[in-house]
């Protein structure tokens, strides 16, 4: 999966500069981080109505389009993918010593949770969901 993303960033790198009239990427670039967020909240709500509803097959192309929006977001904020990689593994390599230790050592102690103050719940429905373009 490394590698297919890694490759998705260079063909977003390559392609933020042709004409954005023949380059969705392009576009996306031209009309810069806050439509490429909007763009990558979408396809997450997609994935997770698509999920919602058992619906895999969406789900998978749902998720293609999510990464390649995500791609597009990390380019435009200068993240690269080997710096997601190393957080994973750096996050991997500390469960791995945890897993290790003897498990009174990996206790943590009790923290009280912070009071926030909590927003209505709002359900998800597929049904009415239009996208704006
Ligand atoms: N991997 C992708 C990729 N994945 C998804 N998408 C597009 O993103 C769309 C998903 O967004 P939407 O569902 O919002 O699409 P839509 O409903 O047509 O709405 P709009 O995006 O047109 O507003 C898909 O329909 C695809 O057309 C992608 N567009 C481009 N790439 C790759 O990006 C590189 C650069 O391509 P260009 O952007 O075409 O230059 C190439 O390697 C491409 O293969």
């Amino acid at each position: 999966m490394s590698d297919s993303l890694e490759r998705l960033y260079q063909a977003v790198l390559a392609a933020k500069d042709l004409d954005p009239a023949v380059s969705r990427t392009a576009k996306l670039f031209q009309r810069g981080p806050a439509k490429m967020a909007k763009k990558l909240a979408e396809e997450a709500i997609e994935v997770v109505i698509d999920a919602v509803n058992g619906n895999s097959d969406a789900v998978i192309r749902e998720s293609a389009d999510l990464l390649y929006n995500l791609t597009v977001l990390w380019a435009s904020a200068g993240v690269r993918p080997a710096d997601v990689w190393r957080e994973m593994e750096r996050r991997e390599h500390l469960l791995g010593i945890a897993e290790k230790l003897p498990k009174s050592a990996v206790k943590l102690p009790k923290v009280s949770a912070p009071r926030v103050a909590r927003r209505p719940i709002v359900a998800l429905e597929s049904r009415g969901l239009r996208k704006r373009h």
